[in-house]
């Protein structure tokens, strides 16, 4: 079995203005309200690809509900601990760019932190558990460390999807994937990164420091692989991109999805970038009609 961790979900409010003026007021053209947060949208994508899954997480109220009942009429298991606070709501704004202002997260007691520790106790060496996400500050930084300790004493497999110090402290307890774009990989070893080489000594770099596959992502394009065996590269579909939001926590989806099915990371790396691309060619998280249209697209080919 799949599980996602999402230690701060947020309503994803989606606002669409034709012209931003600052200090000024604007009329939206359209919103939108999606459940959002890394690890629940790598739920809704395993779900429509048809791999069972649960969703851990933390939620409380109104808007904790909202993403609770989207959820459920996804037909997707959630096991949720409930907070005191709301969850927080991340606001996208499209302005012919895209502008994101993300929230801090709610407070999170030493209880509730607790309960979501303890439910990972039933783990078992079949499972894989996705964390992805950022920490909310009441939590502090350690957080991921006290999940994977217990991940590992069940013998589970993990991935992991954050930045900095949270995703260095993880890696010698051997992820099964992470998932850096470029932007991240150059952050993350304070270097800037020129060219493919560049990403794929820095890729290596991460594998040396315990991951078992490391795939970065390049938006438009496309995405490298990089295991102990092999690098691979695979391009992007054509596709007209509505939205860069959980693009690639859509690719993280298809990748582990897949990995999980078939144990081939060529197939895996292919239906990973079909489902990110899917979602960037979407309003919101693909559809997986769109994902299959565009499999036949994505080649995969050794660099
Ligand atoms: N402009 C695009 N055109 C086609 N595919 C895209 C585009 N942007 C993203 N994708 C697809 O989604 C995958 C992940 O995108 P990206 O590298 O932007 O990840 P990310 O930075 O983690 O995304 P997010 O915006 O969700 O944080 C890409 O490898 C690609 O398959
Ligand atoms: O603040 P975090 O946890 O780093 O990112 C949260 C977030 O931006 O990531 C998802 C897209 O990847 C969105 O659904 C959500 O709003």
């Amino acid at each position: 079995m799949i599980y996602t961790v999402t230690l701060n979900p947020s309503i994803d409010y989606i606002v669409e203005v034709e012209d931003l003026k600052l200090d000024a007021l604007n009329r939206m053209k359209r919103d939108l309200k999606l459940p959002g947060g890394k690890g629940i949208n790598v739920s809704r994508i395993l779900s429509r690809l048809g791999v069972e899954n649960t969703a851990w997480g933390f939620l409380g109220g109104f808007t904790g509900r909202f993403i609770e009942d989207v959820l459920k009429s996804e037909s997707i298991v959630t096991d949720f601990v409930n907070v005191q606070d709301d969850t927080r709501i991340n606001i996208k704004l499209k302005h012919g760019g895209e502008t994101e202002i993300n929230g801090q997260g709610p407070q999170i007691g030493d209880k509730e932190a607790h309960a979501l520790v303890e439910k990972l106790r039933a783990l078992t060496e079949e499972d894989i558990v996705v964390l992805s996400g950022s920490v909310p500050p009441s939590l502090g930084g350690s957080f991921y460390d006290r999940l994977i300790a217990v991940i590992k004493e069940r013998g589970a497999k993990f991935v992991i999807d954050t930045t900095g110090d949270a995703l260095l402290q993880a890696l010698p307890h051997g992820p099964l994937l992470v998932k850096p774009n470029h932007h991240e990989l150059a952050e993350l070893f304070g270097v800037e990164i020129e060219g493919q080489e560049d990403l794929i000594k820095y890729g290596r770099k991460l594998l040396e420091k315990g991951a078992k596959n490391v795939l970065i992502s390049m938006a438009g394009d496309g995405a490298l692989l990089v295991t102990e065996e092999q690098v691979y590269h695979a391009n992007v579909p054509k596709g007209e991109v509505r939205n860069s939001v959980g693009a690639g926590d859509s690719m993280i989806a298809g990748f582990v999805g897949t990995l999980a099915k078939t144990n081939n990371p060529l197939e895996a790396l292919r239906t990973g970038t079909a489902s990110g691309s899917a979602t960037a060619f979407s309003d919101d998280l693909a559809e997986r009609a769109k994902i299959d249209s565009l499999l036949s697209q994505v080649q995969v080919n050794p660099v």
